[in-house]
């Protein structure tokens, strides 16, 4: 996996066929996704229950680009191993699982694999300074983390903002997860993110039968984004 500037749109399989998974991370690859975004929640640290390590494993078999997991689970270290395992190329953790983030962050390099950390709403960037030699990624939550489909909380954008000046030129990508439409993708954006998930505003309209509007809608989102870029 190189690093590239460029927006990324990360479908979020949140908002996918849950009995479906190959063929909708198949579909949505083909419409032209760059990443595709797996939402693990644990109904512990976020007040909803998803899945876990096999069936990553078995989503991976369909997936030939990024695979992106987002870890919702508290504890997170002892599943670092199993979710590295199932294939993944980067697993993002929250900053708010544990006391041990930074031992969170060196367990997912050690596999040789991309670091992510991701941060709620209420949670300031300021521990990210510590922690810039140990990340690959930092996830922005635009949202309260848990479910698809929640209103985008504009706050953040001023935090977006914050982040890229302190990230600066560094082989960091910022991803904005949650609330991500053709409306709100030109704000985060201009505010320095570059992966930008998206699971209701890319799943609606289309199914595996009729994957025409995932396409239409990754390309909206990304025209919004790179409008905003000049
Ligand atoms: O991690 C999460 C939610 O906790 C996300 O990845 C959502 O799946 C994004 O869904 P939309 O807000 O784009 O519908
Ligand atoms: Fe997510």
């Amino acid at each position: 996996m190189t690093f590239s500037r460029d927006i990324k749109i990360a479908p979020s399989i949140l908002s996918a066929d849950f009995a479906n998974f190959g063929a909708e991370c198949e579909a949505i690859e083909t419409q032209g996704a760059d990443w595709v975004h797996v939402d693990v929640m644990d109904g512990h640290f976020v007040p909803n229950i998803t899945f876990g390590p096999s069936t990553c494993a078995a989503i991976r078999k369909h997936i030939k680009g990024v695979m992106d997991v987002h870890l919702m689970i508290a504890p997170v270290d002892p599943y670092i191993d199993a979710f590295a395992q199932s294939g993944a190329d980067v697993i993002t953790a929250h900053l708010e699982a544990g006391p041990h983030i930074h031992r969170t962050l060196q367990a997912i390099r050690a596999h040789g694999i991309k670091a992510g950390l991701a941060l709620n709403p209420g949670t300031p960037i300021a521990a990210v300074e510590h922690l810039l030699d140990m990340v690959d990624l930092v996830c922005v939550m635009t949202v309260n983390p848990g479910f698809g489909g929640q209103k985008f909380i504009t706050s953040q954008v001023a935090k977006v903002q914050a982040l890229r000046a302190m990230i600066g030129d560094r082989p960091i990508h910022i991803e904005i997860d949650g609330g991500v439409t053709v409306e709100t993708a030109p704000l985060v954006a201009a505010a320095g993110a570059d992966v930008l998930v998206a699971g209701s505003a890319v799943f609606k309209g289309g199914s595996v039968g009729n994957p025409a509007p995932y396409g239409a809608n990754i390309r909206a989102i990304r025209a919004a984004a790179m409008a905003a870029l000049g």
